[in-house]
């Protein structure tokens, strides 16, 4: 079974490294191609996937291709490669592009499962939004599912959700990054080093969401009222935060990336 990839950018370079982490593809059967020769070959070498010359290449070498260029490529490339598509799963990764508006540039219907991952997936503890059309079943679908299996937790959403399971999941690393940096950031202001700092704020972020994954009926603000001592430091500072916007913004960040 040979996957191939269509863009070799960030998403792409995550996905293939966590497959790679995973054994559940060797890396001599995983073809890529993308405009940028300078990003794929450098990283064709490292990894020791096959770089080959052309998007309709990586299509005819692979059972399954993942296309996964910038949104403004796409519906570019899936005229380039569709004659070539006959027989093959095609998995999407594009943000913005449902499977019905994949079938209308295909013409033909062909297995096809749209997702949407998070960079996270490098790590192999992604989190990955699935939808299929019909023509996705049996082999098929399991290979194509258990693609993203092993890149870490998946969830069946009604494209419908797709744009805010995007902005919570898709983009969310970088919000909840953003979050660490500015704790971290905190600490140098009192005097931590960055280093120490950016793990203390990663570990504890780490354990919360350990907590809350594993609670069987506590919710996060369940959480926070267990911190907040009476007359304490915590609701000092979770008053503080909140005087700030704390709330509000992050709506606000997530309103915004749901309206792009
Ligand atoms: N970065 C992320 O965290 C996530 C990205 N996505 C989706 O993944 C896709 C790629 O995003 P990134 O990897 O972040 O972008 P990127 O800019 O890092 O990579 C885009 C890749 O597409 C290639 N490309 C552009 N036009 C092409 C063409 N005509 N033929 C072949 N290759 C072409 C570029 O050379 C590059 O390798 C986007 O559609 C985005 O919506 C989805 C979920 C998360
Ligand atoms: O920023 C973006 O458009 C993509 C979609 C989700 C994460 N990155």
């Amino acid at each position: 079974m040979k996957i191939g990839f269509i863009g070799v950018g960030e998403m792409a370079q995550a996905i293939i490294k966590g497959l790679i982490n995973a054994n559940q593809f060797d890396p001599s059967d995983i073809y890529v191609h993308s405009t940028h020769q300078t990003t794929y070959e450098p990283f064709a070498k490292e990894t020791g996937v096959v770089a080959v010359d052309s998007n309709i290449e990586v299509a005819k070498q692979t059972d399954i291709v993942v296309l996964a260029v910038i949104p403004n490529a796409a519906v570019v490339v899936l005229n380039e490669i569709k004659s070539q598509l006959a027989d093959k799963t095609l998995i999407s990764i594009i943000g913005s592009l449902s499977v019905t508006e994949i079938e209308n540039v295909i013409g033909t219907s062909i297995p096809i499962l749209r997702a949407l991952p998070n960079i996270n997936v490098e790590g192999n503890v992604g989190m990955t939004a699935l939808a299929d059309n019909d023509a996705l079943i049996g082999d098929k679908k399991a290979v194509a599912v258990k693609t993203f299996e092993v890149l870490g937790e998946v969830s069946w959403q009604q494209e419908s959700k797709f744009a805010i399971f995007s902005a919570i999941a898709g983009s969310g690393p970088a919000y909840v990054d953003f979050f660490i940096d500015a704790l971290s950031r905190a600490g140098v202001k009192y005097g931590l080093t960055k280093k120490e700092a950016t793990e203390i704020a990663a570990m504890t972020l780490q354990g919360s969401s350990h907590m809350v994954l594993n609670s069987k009926n506590q919710t996060p603000m369940d959480f926070v009222d267990a911190v907040c001592s009476p007359g304490g430091s915590t609701v000092a500072g979770l008053l503080a935060m909140e005087e700030a916007g704390f709330m509000n913004s992050v709506i606000k960040g997530i309103d915004a990336t749901v309206n792009r």
